[in-house]
This record gives C-alpha cells, structure tokens and sequence, in this order.
C-alpha cells in the first residue's frame, strides 16, 4: 500500500482541507493522503518571506513523515518551497505541486499558461519554470490579484477570478493547457476543464499520482549525491529538534 503525506505549508486549516479533498479524488484505492500542515508559520504563502518560515514547517513535517514510514512526500505550495532540502531530509519521494502540475502539462500540450495568486508571486513561478527547465514550454504566466486566502474565504470571488484568468489564458497565450498556481485552486481542475474545453491542471491531484507512480516503479530519492541526508552538526535552539 501507498501511504502519501501531502503537506500545505500554510497553517490554514481550510486550504489544508481543500487540498487534501483534491489528493482523496485522485488517490489509487490502495492509496493512504495523511494532509498535514505545520502547527506554526505563515497563514498564507505570498513571497520570498513567507516561503523561507514555511520550508521549515515543510522541513519538521517531512521528518515527521519519514519517522511514520510514508511512502512519498508532497509539498502543496505553489512555490515548492523547501524541495531540495525536504529531498535531503527524506528517503522517500518529494514532489512539489508546481514541478508536478508543470510535468504533466508538458505531457498533454507543446505550451502552457500559469494562473496564479498575487502579482508579486508570479517571479517565483518564473523561477520554478527556471529550475526546472520548464521556461520554453510555459507561454505566459497571469495572477488574479487577490490574496492566498481569499479562496477560502466562501465568497467565490477568487473562483470567478481564476475562471476569468483561464479563459484570458486560453483566448490568448497560444498555449495548451493551463496550470493553476495555488493549492487552493485545487478543486478547480476538473469543472475548468470540462467547461473551458482545455486542460486545466491542478499539481495536488498531479503529484499524488506521481508519488503513485514512483512508489510502484521502487524509485525513491537519489541518496547518491547531493541528495544524500544532510551532513550531521549539533543544530541548536528552535532546530534541535531536527537533531538524531
Ligand atoms: N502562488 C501561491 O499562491 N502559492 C501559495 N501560497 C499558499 O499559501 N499556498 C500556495 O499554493
């Protein structure tokens, strides 16, 4: 069996919950979503700042993971944030909701577009596209400019944004497929895409099966390298507990 830790970086017990509805409708039967989130940091991930007080909840989260023996890890913030140090800490598979949502459009269209949150956080997904070798294939990059939380907050106001983001994207971009740039865009996926007639991707839904997939293959992250488990000093203070 496939037990899968899908981690929001974000406190918000909300958007923790909306992504953890998005991994359960994709998971295989035999497959366990354990969603957690950190019991402190950042409400909402919204930039540089936020998204370095939530790789340490990633990180205490993904330790936690591995002590209960999960077969993958998902960190499901747009920003990926603390990826390659979660891959150190971990034995087990990382995959982050933008690398995944990014992968599987590249698979179903020669382009895609990005909807995102705030402006501010579109250079972030500019850097994702970077790292991950993704900037030819991505066509244009649009945020709603309204704040993380906003999607949660009931009014759909954000839903009827990120629609309106899509549609833009499609008449337009020249791409597709188009990839949602937040977590709690999430439960959006399947109704955007049966509406707008193009591939609306979620990374959630993307990275479970990806875990999915890699846990089925035996492939778990390269302990050959710079991946290997992080070299081990006396780390003090609010860090002790990543100590042993
Ligand atoms: N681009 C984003 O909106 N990233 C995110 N901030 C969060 O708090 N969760 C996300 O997915």
């Amino acid at each position: 069996d496939c037990v899968i830790q899908v981690i929001n970086p974000n406190t918000s017990q909300a958007m923790t919950a909306t992504i953890a509805g998005a991994a359960r409708a994709v998971a295989a039967p035999g497959t366990k979503i354990l969603a957690v989130c950190p019991p402190e940091g950042a409400p909402s991930i919204e930039g540089h700042f936020d998204e370095a007080i939530a790789a340490i909840g990633v990180l205490q989260q993904v330790k936690l993971g591995r002590e209960a023996g999960v077969s993958g890890h998902i960190i499901a913030c747009f920003g990926d944030p603390g990826l390659l140090a979660a891959r150190e800490l971990a034995s087990r598979p990382v995959v982050g909701i933008a690398e995944a949502a990014m992968h599987m459009a590249t698979l179903v269209a020669t382009r895609f577009s990005i909807v995102t949150t705030l402006p501010r956080t579109l250079i972030i997904a500019r850097h994702l596209l970077h790292q991950y070798g993704f900037e030819r294939h991505c066509a244009a990059l649009h945020a709603i400019d309204l704040p993380v939380l906003t999607l949660e907050d009931g009014s759909g106001l954000a839903q009827k944004k990120v629609r309106e983001q899509c549609i833009k994207a499609k008449q337009h971009d020249g791409s597709g497929a188009i990839v949602l740039g937040c977590g709690g865009m999430a439960d959006l996926a399947r109704e955007l895409t049966q509406e707008l007639g193009i591939p609306v991707i979620d990374g959630v839904s993307a990275a479970v099966k990806m875990i999915e997939s890699l846990h089925a293959l035996g492939l778990s992250t390269s302990k050959h390298g710079d991946l290997d488990f992080p070299l081990v000093k006396p780390l003090s203070g609010m860090f002790g507990s990543f100590n042993g």
